[in-house]
């Protein structure tokens, strides 16, 4: 019987380009959040099981449809413990993360695993991200936080105005989405581009079935 690929292979196969160090970073995720998530939750107790598959390569959708510039500012609103914050930024160690949560204590956890895996492009904020009024982002990420038109309301006041360059997008927000999309879509007036995560891996157990895009 063929054996199932283990759950970081599974990240290798749709992402031949990680460096040695990167799938060091990846490889020690596991172990840190297992550990942290036993003292602060994050990552419901099931699901921790499905860290690669549901968390880490869910996240990394974003790299999948998007690429970032070097030296670009991204801004994660609500990453509780770092999604897709910290799977990003092992994959775009160019890149500037800052990590932004209302709750600290799972910011602690945010820190804790970026400072073990080495991780030197990634900062938190304890804040609500409608107070975040002292700097500007090139990208907007978030997951399972808030509709759209919140979404959209908190980030358009901290993009640059950045337009698109070769394969870079314009600034922008990108979300990772379920639930009624068509209602929450018409509810923020918004056109966003829509991309579903089955198109870029072909796993069928999001409940964060969708991409979304909307350019400043
Ligand atoms: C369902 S969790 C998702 C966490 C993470 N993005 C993920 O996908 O695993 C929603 C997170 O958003 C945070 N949050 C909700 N509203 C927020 C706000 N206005 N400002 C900052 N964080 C917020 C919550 O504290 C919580 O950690």
């Amino acid at each position: 019987m063929e054996k199932s690929p283990s759950k970081l292979d599974l990240i290798t196969e749709f992402f031949a380009d990680f460096t040695p160090r990167q799938l060091e970073q990846l490889a020690a995720l596991d172990e840190l959040y297992r550990d942290w998530n036993s003292k602060i939750n994050v990552i419901s107790r099931k699901d921790i099981d499905h860290l690669y598959e549901n968390h880490v390569l869910h996240s990394l959708a974003i790299a999948a449809a998007f690429e970032f510039p070097s030296g670009a500012k991204v801004l994660d609103i609500g990453t509780g413990g770092g999604f897709p914050g910290i799977p990003l930024a092992i994959y775009f160690p160019e890149v500037e993360f800052l990590l932004a949560d209302s709750i600290n204590k799972k910011l602690t956890v945010v820190k804790e695993v970026a400072a073990a895996i080495g991780l030197t492009n990634v900062t938190t904020r304890h804040t609500r991200v409608e107070d975040i009024k002292d700097r500007k982002f090139d990208y907007v990420v978030s997951r399972a936080v808030a509709p759209l038109k919140d979404l959209w309301q908190w980030a358009k006041p901290v993009l640059n105005k950045r337009p698109s360059e070769g394969n870079f997008p314009a600034s922008g927000l990108i979300c990772l989405k379920g639930g009624d999309l068509g209602q929450e879509i018409s509810e923020s007036r918004l056109r966003p581009r829509v991309m579903e995560i089955y198109e870029l891996f072909p796993l069928d157990y999001y409940r964060e079935k969708y991409l979304l895009y909307v350019h400043r």
